[in-house]
């Protein structure tokens, strides 16, 4: 076997995978999903379509569309013993390591938990994904002492997680915002998270072992964990000013400011992040209060003009669920639970075509011989 031993820290620019699920094609400027734009997507269709489109690989029939949508409903129940597991996490347990605890203990309860053929996985995606709003929002009530919320089974599927979010039925204005966030975050080709569930998907591990890794990987805040730490000095800031102020302090210091850059899109502004304003414009319209998109506005000119850096999907989906009501510690859950789309295709197509990844090392230590 013949080693290229150049060595490409991160894996910049490397090739790692074939796919034909998704691919930022960077020179066109387009997100394309099985051969749709995501963009063109958002505008059109819903959620539940990009679930559909995924995982069976084309646009659902409004029919099929309804028939996801039931067949998320009818696994919203999450097993009691799981509801049990979350309520004995300790005090302050993030509700992201409430959901890794929850899709791992799953896996238990799946009785063809080795078969790995295309419709076991397909149906077993479609089931976790129902399974997710319960794991999620209850990751947050029962670790902050709150009674576990039951879903409204009337309401489409994410109407019915923004309503178990914050208790309250969403006008149809903010059912679509988080629609359209949830169907901005669903996919997006070959990121840490997607490149964690490929490589353990690859030794035959099973869908829930793939995605429990996953989880790990997007909490960090150089990924998923970007959108609760945006929110978090947004908070702080109180003002444009304070927001500018605090920006050019990180700057000064060197420290990296969240929801700014992409490995990928890198000087160029992420386009789902142009989407996510657009809504948090109706949001702040809706509201009569512009305040936030102010301050976004306010720290995407400085950091445009003192870094040439432009903001990713995270840095407007964080004041986006804000103004939905969202807790910030359920932002990166959200982004997690709709990723679970993207990831179980990915975890198929890994299955069905499988290489085990296995790569080698440039090797810096001493050679005692
Ligand atoms: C939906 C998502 O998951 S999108 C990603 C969400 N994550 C974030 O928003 C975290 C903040 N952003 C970052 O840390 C980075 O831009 C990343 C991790 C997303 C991509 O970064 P990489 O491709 O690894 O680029 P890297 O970190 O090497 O940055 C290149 C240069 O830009 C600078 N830079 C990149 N992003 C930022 C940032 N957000 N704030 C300040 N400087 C930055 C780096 O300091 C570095 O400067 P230097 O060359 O002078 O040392
Ligand atoms: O592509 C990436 O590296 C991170 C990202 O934007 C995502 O996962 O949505």
């Amino acid at each position: 076997m013949k080693t290229d031993d150049t060595f490409v820290p991160g894996l910049e620019g490397v090739v790692a995978s074939e796919t034909g699920i998704s691919l930022l094609d960077t020179e066109q400027e387009k997100i394309i999903i099985r051969g749709y734009d995501l963009i063109d997507l958002s505008k059109r269709k819903t959620y539940a379509d990009l679930i559909y489109l995924l995982l069976e690989g084309i646009l659902p029939a409004d029919a099929e569309r309804q028939a996801v949508e039931e067949q998320l409903k009818s696994h919203y129940e999450l097993p009691a013993a799981v509801m049990d597991i979350l309520k004995l996490l300790p005090e302050g347990t993030h509700p992201m390591d409430g959901q890794r605890t929850a899709l791992s203990a799953l896996a238990g309860y799946d009785e063809a938990l080795d078969d790995r053929s295309l419709e076991a996985n397909k149906q077993r995606a479609y089931r976790i994904l129902g399974q997710l709003p319960a794991i999620t929002v209850n990751s947050y009530r029962i670790l902050n002492n709150q009674d576990p919320v039951e879903p409204d089974t009337a309401l489409p599927y994410s109407a019915n997680f923004l309503y178990m979010i914050t208790g309250k039925k969403p006008t149809e204005l903010e059912a679509q915002i988080f629609d359209r966030s949830l169907l901005l975050y669903s996919e997006h080709e070959m990121p840490n998270s997607t490149f964690t569930s490929r490589v353990i998907a690859s030794t035959h591990s099973d869908m829930y072992g793939a995605l429990s890794g996953a989880v790990a990987s997007l909490k960090g805040d150089l990924h998923g964990g970007a959108n609760e730490a945006v929110m978090h000095m947004l908070e702080q800031a109180q003002s444009a000013n304070d927001f500018v102020d605090m920006l050019k302090n990180k700057l000064a210091n060197k420290e990296k400011v969240m929801g700014f850059g992409h490995r990928v899109y890198m000087k160029k502004m992420d386009p789902r992040a142009k989407m996510m304003k657009e809504s948090l414009k109706q949001l702040c319209d809706l509201h009569g209060d512009s305040s936030l998109l102010e301050m976004c506005e306010a720290g995407e000119k400085l950091m445009a003009e003192e870094k040439g850096l432009y903001p990713n999907l995270d840095y407007y989906a964080a004041p986006v669920y804000w103004m939905l009501g969202v807790p910030i510690p359920l932002y990166t859950p959200i982004f997690f639970s709709s990723r679970t789309a993207g990831l179980c295709a990915h975890i198929i197509e890994q299955h069905d075509n499988n290489r085990l990844f296995r790569p080698r090392v440039k090797y810096t230590g001493d050679r005692n011989l």
